[in-house]
This record gives C-alpha cells, sequence and structure tokens, in this order.
C-alpha cells in the first residue's frame, strides 16, 4: 500500500512565504533536496517549509522550521503566527502553545481577523548565546572585519539572538545598499559560527523603524518577524525607540512590544493561500484549495 499524500497548507506573513505540512497523524521528513526543488519558483514557492507534528510536552503541537536552502532551525516569528492561526482555528480557543527548538511560544487571537500576536520569549545580548566567535562585552555594536567591497559604509552591527542569531546595521536608508549582494556575505562572516540574518534598519521615530532583511538561509525576503523582534530590541537597548514600536518591512508592518517581564510580543497580519498535497515518493506537488483553511 502507498504512503498517504502529505497534506499542507501555502501561508504567508507579510508575504514571508510558508508551506506548513502536517505531520502530526503522518510522519514526514523530507530529504534537503526536496525542500530545496519545493520551495524554489517551478515549486510550491516558500521562504520556510514548516512541520506541525505531535506535542512531546503536553501543548497544542510542535513546530519544526527548515529554511529554503533545506537547514533546519530554530526560530521564525511570522511562521509561528500562522500555524497558531491554524490551532486556534482547529481547537476554536483564543490562543495556542507550540513547541519549538527556541521553547514554548504562545500565540493569540487578537479579534481582528487574520491579526495574530505571538509571544517570542526572552531576547539574548550575550555574546556566546548570540553566538559570536569571539568575546563581546556590549553587543549593542559590534566590531566586524569587513572586506574592501562594503566598508566602510556598514560598520557596527547590533547583535541580538531571538531564538535565532541577527545583526542589525543602522543606515539612513535601507534601499541605497546592494543587500542581495553583500548580504550572503554578511551572513557567512566568521564572526558568526551559526552565520545570522542580516537586516538594515532606520530609526524613523521614537516608536516607528524600517527594516530589510537578508535571511540566513533563504535570501531576501518580504518579511522576517524575528529581524522586526530583533531590531525592534537593539533599537530600544541603544535609547532609539519606545518600548513599542511599528516595524515597517517591504511586506507591511509589524508590531513589536518589549515587555517589562523581557518578553518580546509581535503582532501582524497571516493569510492563508491555499492548500494542497506532496507525494510522499515523487515530492510531485497539487495545490487543491483556494482561499478557505
Ligand atoms: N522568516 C523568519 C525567520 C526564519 C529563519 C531564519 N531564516 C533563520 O535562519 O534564522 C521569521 O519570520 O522570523
Amino acid at each position: 500500500m502507498s504512503a498517504p499524500a502529505i497534506r499542507f497548507r501555502k501561508m504567508n506573513g507579510l508575504g514571508n512565504a510558508f508551506a506548513i505540512l502536517d505531520a502530526r497523524e503522518t510522519g514526514v521528513n523530507l530529504p534537503m533536496d526536496a525542500i530545496r526543488t519545493l520551495g524554489g519558483r517551478d515549486g510550491i514557492g516558500f521562504d520556510q517549509l514548516i512541520t506541525i507534528e505531535p506535542s512531546r510536552n503536553g501543548v497544542d503541537a510542535r513546530m519544526r522550521i527548515h529554511n529554503r536552502d533545506g537547514g533546519e532551525v530554530e526560530a521564525c516569528g511570522n511562521a509561528t503566527r500562522c500555524v497558531g492561526w491554524i490551532l486556534m482555528g482547529e481547537s476554536g480557543g483564543k490562543s495556542a502553545t507550540i513547541e519549538t527548538a527556541a521553547g514554548l511560544l504562545k500565540a493569540f487571537d487578537t479579534g481582528t481577523p487574520d491579526m495574530i500576536s505571538v509571544d517570542m520569549g526572552k531576547p539574548r545580548f550575550g555574546w556566546q548565546e548570540i553566538p559570536l566567535a569571539e568575546p563581546f562585552h556590549d553587543t549593542r555594536a559590534i566590531e566586524l572585519q569587513i572586506g574592501p567591497i562594503d566598508a566602510p559604509i556598514l560598520h557596527s552591527p547590533s547583535a541580538v539572538n531571538i531564538g535565532n542569531p541577527h545583526a542589525i546595521f543602522w543606515v539612513d536608508d535601507v534601499d541605497a545598499y546592494d543587500l542581495e549582494r553583500f548580504g550572503p556575505l554578511l551572513e557567512h562572516h566568521p564572526i558568526f559560527p551559526e552565520r545570522a540574518n542580516i537586516s538594515l534598519a532606520r530609526v524613523e521615530s521614537r516608536t516607528a523603524l524600517t527594516v530589510r532583511t537578508w535571511e540566513r538561509g533563504v535570501g531576501l525576503t518580504r518579511a522576517c518577524g524575528t529581524a522586526a523582534c530583533a531590531s525592534a530590541v537593539a533599537a530600544m537597548r541603544k535609547g532609539f525607540c519606545d518600548r513599542e514600536v511599528t516595524v515597517t518591512l517591504p511586506g507591511g508592518p509589524l508590531t513589536i512590544a518589549w515587555r517589562a517581564d523581557d518578553h518580546v510580543m509581535m503582532t501582524g497580519a497571516i493569510e492563508f493561500e491555499f492548500d494542497g498535497t506532496i507525494d510522499p515518493e515523487t515530492f510531485a506537488w497539487s495545490a487543491s484549495r483556494k482561499g478557505a483553511a
């Protein structure tokens, strides 16, 4: 008897695109080359492949994250909001707790359709926690040796871990730099032993930032939720912003609040696009339904 087809939903958070597989009843383990093919232009097309599995801690579900390059990573803010939306839709509840490699994360229904919040937990700033390859006492600004192509225009990024590693460069104009060219160089800079997500951030006011991100393992994306959180808390630590900001990404706005209990809340829109199936043997996929969950 042939294995059952793998069900997936295509969703996005501000254009940050996901294929979300449901492996709660039938285990799914897609090989790296299948993830790369399905994620590309001729495949389903996604930034991350998300797998929902049964929780091992008795919470609503476990979520695993693979970047489009096939590598498994710890955190994805926008996908956590999408998975929260799925789980709350199933339970009819107002919140869902999701087990991730970055810890237990809780998603909330905001009461506005398709606007979902998630508690991303506590940011970490220690050089070993980010991680960085060498000691830095103050990660609000780290000195990097950057090759002649981009130096001296980019320097002294802030470094933050919000489940995954981020470096944020403070600039006057996020569109004035060729992020597609130097993003991969910085992602693989030896100071980041686990590579890093690279953002350009402009401070618009005490309550607004504009951010563009080169995502580790993916490339330029329309939005990166953890980059929005990392940029917001870095701006707050540097004294640029208040404790709640609107972060405008190419795909739209996210509200980020760093609460007094040190937890970072992220709120924004999600979108269900269509659902479909993947053949577990050939990895051929087809869309089966549009516009309804
Ligand atoms: N799109 C994500 C982040 C996904 C993981 C990231 N590329 C990494 O490698 O850490 C988000 O919304 O946070």
